[in-house]
């Protein structure tokens, strides 16, 4: 019975399971959490991964290991392969003017925006590496003058696990190198020339992996134990999504949702998307097909900060938003307190409507909280089924689909049902699904089962969605 672990390295925290390769049943587990902020040092990283692997038992009885990351967090090393500067990650929206530059230079408004699409699969935004890499190149010209090698945070902490044996070892896959805005989905091609464009010259990127190709082997040396049982496969790893997709075993006409720190709506596609509009972005997937995707920067923790607001923990947030009406009698949260990218107003701030003395209790900003974050997903889902998705089955998973409030009230805003898998991570498992690949061989990932999955069905309120639309174009920017 060989064993496989996977790691889902999120935003908020570090997970790991250790898995049986064949069947895929759980055998361990650990989990540490990460720093907050938007700019974190990858260290901070790779200290949780370790205590999440302890925690987990250990890899030392493991045939492989793979990956999962947020996405696009841009990791700067220099010549000797030292961190740079601090992560800017996904979520950072300091590089909002710089994404403008870029569309701007390339012909600017439908001209500029197509050309990122056709050429990258996506129309970049603040969250993605190459706009990251043009804010340090103007910002800090001395540390932009040290970087030697740009990769993400899962390459590095892959390159870590393999003992960082420099900067040609790098190693990343299709899924996440379709999140920098410099490698092609269409060509599976790196654009080169579009990271000078960005950056003003071309450091090192890593080599990108076909789906079940290994990036070398776990340095027995880096956990200290020295006491593997033989060889440890070191998979290539992936995004967070491309995970969750492997992980909830998504398949043709799945859209998943996740809630987690970034809200997601994605389908495994079988052609790459290059959506003008920038509302889809044309990622890859993790077993080499296409994943088109629609990311908010407001999801789970919209939650916690209305938790906060009422002084509640989130089950009791869930209970006032289920004792609620449908609709918290016009009350409407627009929930961009992290700025948002899609749509693309990284400015904007959080703003409540329909304040009324009957609007004015718990129970209507804990439904209003839950139906705002749910509305911004929805509009996803629709830009998804416009560039071609099926949708016939909606499946919920991140931490946020742990709260029974968020599975009920999603089908009445999403308009269809949801299927919710066992509450789990999907991320992780994910990575640990890849790493059974590589580990087993084969054309394709072993089938592992999900288990038994809940569907919610009740009834659409259309006029949630309706007042939203109208809220949603009235909101402040952030005070200068
Ligand atoms: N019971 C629950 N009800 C509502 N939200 C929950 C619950 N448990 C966890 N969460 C949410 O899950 C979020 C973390 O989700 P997760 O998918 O692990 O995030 P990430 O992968 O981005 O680090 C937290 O912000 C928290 O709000
Ligand atoms: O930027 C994106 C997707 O494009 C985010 O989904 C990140 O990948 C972070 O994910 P979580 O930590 O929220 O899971």
């Amino acid at each position: 019975m060989p064993l496989v672990a996977g790691v889902d390295s999120s935003t908020q925290s570090c997970k790991v399971v250790v898995r049986d390769a064949e069947t895929g049943a759980l055998v361990r587990q650990g989990r540490a959490p990460h720093p907050p902020g938007t700019e974190v040092d990858p260290h901070a990283w790779w200290e949780a991964l370790r205590a999440a692997v302890a925690e987990a038992g250990g890899l030392a009885d493991v045939a492989a290991v793979s990956v999962g990351g947020q996405q696009h967090g841009m990791v700067c090393l220099d010549a000797s392969g030292e961190v740079v500067r601090p992560a800017l990650l996904w979520n950072d929206t300091r590089s909002a003017d710089a994404a403008r530059e870029l569309v701007e230079e390339a012909g600017g408004g439908e001209t500029g925006r197509r050309f990122w699409a056709e050429a990258t699969g996506a129309v970049p935004v603040a969250s993605f590496t190459a706009t990251k890499l043009r804010w340090l190149a103007r910002h800090e010209p001395d540390n932009a003058g040290r970087v030697a090698a740009v990769c993400l945070p899962h390459d590095w902490l892959t390159w870590r696990l393999a003992g960082a044996p420099g900067l040609d070892a790098l190693r990343t896959d299709r899924g996440d190198a379709s999140g920098t805005g410099y490698w092609s989905p269409r060509t599976g091609e790196y654009r080169l020339d579009l990271l000078e464009r960005a950056f003003g010259r071309r450091p090192k990127v890593p080599v990108v992996l076909g789906p079940a190709e290994a990036a070398g082997h776990l340095d027995p040396a880096v956990f200290g134990d020295g006491a593997a049982a033989g060889p440890v496969l070191l998979g290539p790893g992936t995004g967070d999504n491309a995970a969750a997709a492997l992980g909830a075993g998504a398949g043709p006409g799945d859209v998943v949702v996740s809630i987690g720190t970034s809200g997601t709506v994605f389908a495994v596609a079988d052609t790459p998307a290059a959506d003008p509009s920038g509302a889809v972005a044309g990622f890859a997937d993790a077993t080499g097909r296409f994943l088109p995707l629609v990311c908010t920067l407001n999801a789970a923790r919209v939650l916690d900060a209305a938790a906060t607001l009422l002084g509640v923990d989130l089950d009791r947030l869930g209970e006032l938003a289920l004792s609620a009406p449908p609709g918290a009698d016009g009350l409407v949260l627009v929930p961009y307190l992290e700025g948002e990218r899609t749509p693309d107003r990284p400015h904007a701030t959080g703003t409540l409507h329909g304040l009324t003395l009957g609007t004015s209790t718990p129970a209507h900003l804990a439904r209003a909280t839950v139906e705002g974050m749910l509305c911004g997903l929805a509009d996803g889902l629709d830009a998804l089924i416009a560039q071609g998705a099926r949708a016939d089955r909606i499946i919920l998973v991140g931490g946020g689909a742990r709260s029974a409030a968020v599975r009920r009230i999603a089908p009445q805003v999403f308009g269809r049902p949801v299927v919710v898998p066992p509450p789990g991570e999907y991320v992780a498992d994910g990575a640990a699904r890849q790493a059974a690949w590589v580990a087993l061989g084969g054309d394709t990932p072993p089938a592992w089962s999900v288990g038994d999955t809940e569907e919610y069905g009740d009834e659409a309120v259309p006029a949630i969605r309706e007042r939203y639309a109208r809220a949603r174009e009235q909101v402040l920017d952030r005070a200068a």
